[in-house]
């Protein structure tokens, strides 16, 4: 089996959302696919009216294949301080044409504000390694895991994209959708996270420096969050750029033209834009812009968000031995 579905982009690429169907009669909303996290949950019946803010909600008792997984609680919290937890139920998923039955679907009965003020999604569907998952007493599967033994290949795909829509895939890999050979590469998968290390990084046309950034495939995170050497390195390039303590992170004059950056995967080099590293007006006015790549203070390992996945083509290989690989497109 395979599935295809499309990733389209919330305001300025914060977030990129996709349609899943859930239960009997289908019951669709629009999820944020997350490969930075392993739980599937959802704005659901059991969300506090006053949490709810336009945001589609799942209905378990309007569903005859849902069955409560009786005992179960899930409780999770992401990098940005959001949070949200319930209860677990069961029931059929269904992505871009890929049917799976029994998934753990968790029903917020909580909700953090960050959560409630985001109108358009209406829950995360985790794509790290289920070992991270949050349910107890008994830890779930992912539906990518729960989805492998049907799929024709243990593999999912992303080809997000620059202001547009573009495709999360699972099952197989789309050799037109990228320029070139694909470059795999090893994974950590020890902290539940599909962690690998970038031999290097190059601003503009600049050599590469062998600085090895060691970090996580993250699709639930909007920037590229790097070490602040890297960051550094890349904003003295930018004569007007400087470190806004208000906005806990660089600006510059929106009107600013961008250095790319580049980052290496083996022996080779994905390349980010420059415009792809002017995240957002930091101000109605418009006048400054936030950058899209950011320091990774404090973590403990960098973050290759969609700043810089949505400039590959990324195939998340769940095989036995997980690897990533990249090519340009
Ligand atoms: C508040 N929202 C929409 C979030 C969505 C995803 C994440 C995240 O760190 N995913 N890896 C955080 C927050």
């Amino acid at each position: 089996a395979t599935g295809s579905v499309v990733a389209t982009p919330a305001q300025y690429d914060a977030e990129y959302l996709s349609p899943v169907s859930i239960g009997t009669p289908a019951q669709t909303l629009m999820l944020d696919f997350d490969t930075g996290s392993s739980d599937l949950w959802v704005f659901s019946s059991e969300t506090p009216k006053s949490s709810v803010q336009g945001q589609t909600v799942y209905n378990p008792s309007k569903s005859s294949t849902a069955k409560k997984l009786s005992g179960a609680t899930w409780k999770i919290s992401y990098g940005d301080g959001s949070s949200s937890s319930g209860s677990v139920y069961t029931d059929k998923v269904t992505i871009g044409g890929l049917s799976v039955s029994n998934v753990a679907v968790e029903s917020a009965q909580k909700v953090s504000r960050e959560f409630t003020a985001e109108a358009d999604l209406d829950g995360l569907l985790g794509l790290a390694f289920s070992s991270i998952n949050t349910v107890q007493p008994t830890q779930q599967k992912t539906f990518f895991d729960m989805a492998k033994p049907s799929l024709d290949s243990a593999v999912f795909t992303a080809d997000l994209k620059y202001g547009k829509a573009g495709k999360y895939n699972f099952g197989y890999i789309d050799d037109s959708a990228y320029n070139g050979s694909l470059t795999y590469t090893a994974v950590d998968s020890s902290n539940g996270w599909w962690m690998f290390t970038s031999p290097g990084y190059a601003v503009g046309s600049g050599t590469l420096d062998s600085t090895s950034i060691t970090g996580i495939a993250d699709t639930g995170t909007t920037l590229l969050l790097v070490p602040s050497s890297v960051v550094t390195t890349y904003y003295k390039q930018i004569r007007n750029a400087r470190y806004d303590s208000s906005q806990a992170g660089y600006v510059f004059p929106c009107s600013t033209s961008l250095p790319s950056f580049t980052y290496a995967v083996g022996n080779s080099q994905i390349v980010i834009p420059g415009k792809y590293i002017n995240f957002a007006p930091v101000d109605s006015a418009g006048s400054s812009c936030f950058g899209g790549i950011q320091s990774d203070e404090g973590i403990g390992f960098s973050i290759f968000g969609d700043v810089a996945l949505k400039a590959a083509f990324v195939v998340f290989d769940g095989s036995q031995s997980p690897r990533l690989g990249f090519a340009s497109k």
